[in-house]
C-alpha cells in the first residue's frame, strides 16, 4: 500500500485566499484532492500551513500536519520532506491541492510506471513538468532533507537520474487534468472550459 501526500502550504498570493479553499463543482479543493486519493492509498497526509490548518476536516484516513522544522515555508519541497517523514510506507502520491480535476484514474496512470528502479514518476503536461506531482520513493526522504539543508529549495533537483517523467499530452487521454490554477482568473476559465 501506499499513502497520499497534498500540498496546501503555500500562500497563494496570486489566488488571493488559500487554494485548499477555492471551489471546483461545489467542494474545496482539498476536498477533491482527498477524493481523487482516498481509495488509491492507505493515509492522507495534508501538509498545510498553520494560519489555516485548523480549517481544514481531518478523520480517520485523513491527518493534517504542518511543515516540519526547520524547514517551514520552503516551498513543495518542504510539504514532500514532511509527508515523507510521517509516512512508513514505500511510496507516497504527492498532489498539489491547486490541480482540482485529478481523480484516482490519473493516480493509476502514473502508477504504472513505477518500476524496481524508479525513485519518481511525474507529469509533463503541454511541456512543463509539474515536479510537485506524483509518484515518490520513502527513499527520496533524506535526499529532500539534505536539498533543503544546503539552502536549494527547488523540487526537480531532489531527482537522481531515476525519476519518470511521463508526457501526459501524448500517453493520456485527459491531459487537462494536470492543469494547475495559480490566480481566480484561471478558475473562472477553468469553470467556462471544463463542464
Ligand atoms: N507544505 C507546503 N506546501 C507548499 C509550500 N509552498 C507551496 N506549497 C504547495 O505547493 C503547491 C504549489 O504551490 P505554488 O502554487 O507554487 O505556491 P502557492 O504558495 O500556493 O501560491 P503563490 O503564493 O501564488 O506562489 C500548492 O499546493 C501549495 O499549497 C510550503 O512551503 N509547504
Amino acid at each position: 500500500m501506499a499513502d497520499g501526500i497534498i500540498l496546501t502550504g503555500g500562500m497563494s498570493e496570486r489566488f488571493g485566499s488559500p487554494k485548499a479553499f477555492a471551489v471546483w463543482k461545489e467542494s474545496y479543493f482539498y476536498e477533491r484532492a482527498v477524493q481523487a486519493l482516498q481509495s488509491e492509498v492507505k493515509t492522507i497526509w495534508i501538509i498545510s500551513h498553520p494560519s489555516f490548518a485548523g480549517r481544514i476536516e481531518a478523520g480517520e484516513q485523513v491527518k493534517v500536519r504542518e511543515d516540519l522544522p526547520p524547514h517551514q515555508e520552503k516551498g513543495p519541497l518542504a510539504g514532500l520532506f514532511t509527508g515523507l517523514s510521517y509516512t512508513e510506507e514505500e511510496w507516497v502520491f504527492m498532489l498539489p491541492v491547486d490541480m482540482p480535476l485529478i481523480t484516482k484514474a490519473e493516480i493509476r496512470f502514473l502508477a504504472s510506471y513505477i518500476s524496481p528502479e524508479t525513485e519518481a514518476v511525474i507529469p509533463e503536461a503541454a511541456g512543463r513538468i509539474a515536479p510537485a506531482c506524483g509518484w515518490f520513493h520513502a527513499d527520496l526522504l533524506s535526499k529532500a532533507e539534505a536539498q533543503l539543508e544546503s539552502g536549494d529549495y527547488r523540487m526537480k533537483k531532489v531527482f537522481s537520474g531515476k525519476e519518470k517523467v511521463i508526457d501526459v499530452n501524448q500517453m493520456y487521454w485527459r491531459p487537462e487534468a494536470f492543469e494547475n490554477i495559480n490566480t481566480a482568473w484561471q478558475l473562472e476559465e477553468l469553470n467556462r472550459k471544463v463542464k
